[in-house]
């Protein structure tokens, strides 16, 4: 029997602690307030955006939305940036990534302050990531940590094959896995043999954006699946990065798109923006 890794069921327990601790914020005359900054019309940040807008507000979270056209400069984002740096009602700041191309995206995460950084995409809490003492984690792979450790899938020794070296998921998910004692592969679209590699995971976890690419041929019997894409299919349903009719059968745990991975990447957001504002009080 594969067990079916249930994101939605950890991220509902999560935002329930989550709740008790923005009224004692609240109580102290403290709002954690998040800002959200959305440029064009990236179809996974559109879902992201609607999503924790309603998770936000229901554990009494404060959510500021600034939108902008494709067209947008870099020196207006820098600009809002500056201000909500500095800006004591504000605890956490997110830019939705991708940006646009005449946006550096570098330039712009660089310039968010460190200690407001909800994404931990900035180069110094990228580094201290990398140097196993993290200040700020990543949403998406910090809740794929927490789903594993809710599902007793223990990670010391074994061997995690990533499939994508993205800034926002495949390169920090290598680094908090590597905190955590496994072994870790890291694949992308330059890989030769992709199939042999993932064929010797673990646990595999896959970002690359391309619907149902893994296959029940590219993995081993018994292997643990996090799924982290986020597509479209012909038909226009919301599914994987993996086939997930092809894989699960043989897989000892699976996460689903939807439910598995997304709904985590919300909850950590959430909680570390509440992190953040309790550090005001010295909580
Ligand atoms: N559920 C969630 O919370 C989240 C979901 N997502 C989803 O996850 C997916 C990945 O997102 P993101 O990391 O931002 O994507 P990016 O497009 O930034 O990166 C994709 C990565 O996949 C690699 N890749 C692409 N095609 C292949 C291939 N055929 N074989 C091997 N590697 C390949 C690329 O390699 P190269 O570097 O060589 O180009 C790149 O490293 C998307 O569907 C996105 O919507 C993203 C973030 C959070
Ligand atoms: N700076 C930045 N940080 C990100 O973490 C980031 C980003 N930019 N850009 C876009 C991607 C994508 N992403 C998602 C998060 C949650 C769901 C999510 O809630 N998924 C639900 C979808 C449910 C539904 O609406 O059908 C689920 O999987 O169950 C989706 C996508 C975060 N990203
Ligand atoms: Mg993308």
């Amino acid at each position: 029997m594969t067990e079916i890794i249930d994101g939605r069921a950890l991220s509902h327990k999560i935002r329930q602690q989550l709740k008790q601790r923005t009224v004692l914020l609240r109580a102290r005359g403290i709002i954690p307030a998040l800002a959200v900054i959305l440029v064009g019309s990236d179809n996974a940040s559109q879902i992201y955006v609607r999503n924790k807008h309603r998770a936000a507000a229901e554990i009494g979270l404060a959510t500021q939305d600034f939108k902008f056209p494709d067209t947008t400069t870099e020196e207006e984002l820098l600009e809002l940036i500056t201000k909500l740096n500095v800006d004591p009602k504000v605890h956490g700041i997110l830019v939705q990534l991708p940006l646009p191309p005449q946006i550096n995206a570098a330039k712009i995460t660089a310039a968010i302050n460190p200690i407001k950084d909800v994404d931990g995409f900035h180069p110094l809490n990228v580094g201290q990531l990398f140097l196993n003492d993290p200040q700020s984690l990543p949403c998406t792979p910090h809740g794929i940590m927490r789903l594993l450790a809710e599902h007793q899938i223990n990670v010391a020794g074994k061997h995690v094959v990533i499939v994508g070296r993205s800034n926002i998921v495949g390169r920090p998910m290598a680094a908090l896995l590597l905190n955590a004692d496994a072994t870790v592969t890291i694949t992308h679209s330059k890989t030769s043999n992709l199939r042999e590699l993932t064929q010797q995971a673990d646990i595999l976890i896959v970002a690359i954006g391309r619907a149902e690419f893994i296959k029940k041929a590219d993995v081993k019997p018994g292997v643990v699946v996090v799924d982290v894409g986020m597509n479209r299919n012909a038909a226009g349903k919301l599914v994987g990065d993996v086939d997930f009719t092809e894989v699960e059968p043989i897989a000892t745990a699976i996460t689903p798109v939807p439910g598995g991975v997304g709904p985590m990447t919300i909850a950590m957001l959430l909680e570390q923006t509440v992190r953040f504002a309790e550090r005001k009080i010295g909580g």
